[in-house]
């Protein structure tokens, strides 16, 4: 079975890309939802969290995603510290996910694949890019959140330009019409490829 990695830094459209291959039946593993799912259910990983951040990490059982936020973006030491946590349970997940997903592909959909040093991980990587004016506007609209905020989480990202470099497959995701052609022709490719 190939494994895609699907990158692409915050707002530049992975979700809304990773919707069209769904759409098309490919099995999609999403690693933001996942990692935010295992910090709720695994005690071991609830505890490290709270052990980092503190009690507030949690409202009860739900994760507090705005004290994390505020506390890892912009502290690059306490971020590295998270990531050290979380990375390899979702790295296990989704090991654990493919072995038991029947297709001629499937998608790891993750902002950090390049930040993480993980390409290697995969068969090939698609990397969705758009302009960093696009996906602020993008972002504030989707979520209300304030520009310094995106811009915290971008710091913490790899530029598009250094990214591309290492991507095999390059998605510009401007006009939908277009990015889903692109989606459609990608998928003939890699479902030949798999054959
Ligand atoms: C801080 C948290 C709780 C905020 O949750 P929220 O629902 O607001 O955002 P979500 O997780 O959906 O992430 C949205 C985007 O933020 C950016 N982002 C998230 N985590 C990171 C990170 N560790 N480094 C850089 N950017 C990140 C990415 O562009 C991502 O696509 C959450 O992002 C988190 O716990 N992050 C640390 C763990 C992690 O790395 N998760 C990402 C997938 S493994
Ligand atoms: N080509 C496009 N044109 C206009 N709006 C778009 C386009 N692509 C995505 N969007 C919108 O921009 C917002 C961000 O897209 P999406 O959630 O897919 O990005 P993402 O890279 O997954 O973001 P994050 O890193 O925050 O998880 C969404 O509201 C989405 O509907």
């Amino acid at each position: 079975m190939i494994v895609v990695g699907l990158t692409g830094g915050i707002g530049s459209g992975k979700s809304t890309v990773a919707g069209m291959f769904k759409d098309l039946g490919v099995p999609v593993y999403d690693s933001d939802f996942e990692a935010k799912r295992l910090m709720t259910t695994s005690t071991e990983l609830k505890n490290a969290i709270i052990e980092l951040l503190g009690d507030k990490a949690y409202e009860g059982e739900i994760l507090n995603r705005n004290f994390i936020a505020n506390k890892i973006f912009e502290n690059p030491e306490t971020l590295q510290k998270l990531n050290k946590i979380v990375h390899p349970a979702v790295r296990a997940d989704f090991l654990e996910w493919t072995s038991n997903q029947e297709a001629p592909y499937v998608i790891q959909e993750t902002a950090l694949i390049f930040e993480n040093d993980a390409q290697d991980n995969y068969d090939y990587v698609i990397l969705v890019k758009a302009p960093v004016d696009f996906r602020l506007k993008r972002v504030i609209e989707r979520d209300g959140s304030s520009k310094q905020e995106v811009l915290g989480r971008m710091k913490n990202q790899m530029s598009d330009d250094k990214k591309e470099a290492l991507s095999n497959i390059c998605i510009d995701n401007i006009d939908l019409e277009i990015t889903e052609k692109r989606v459609a022709e990608l998928h003939q490719r890699l479902v030949r490829q798999a054959d």
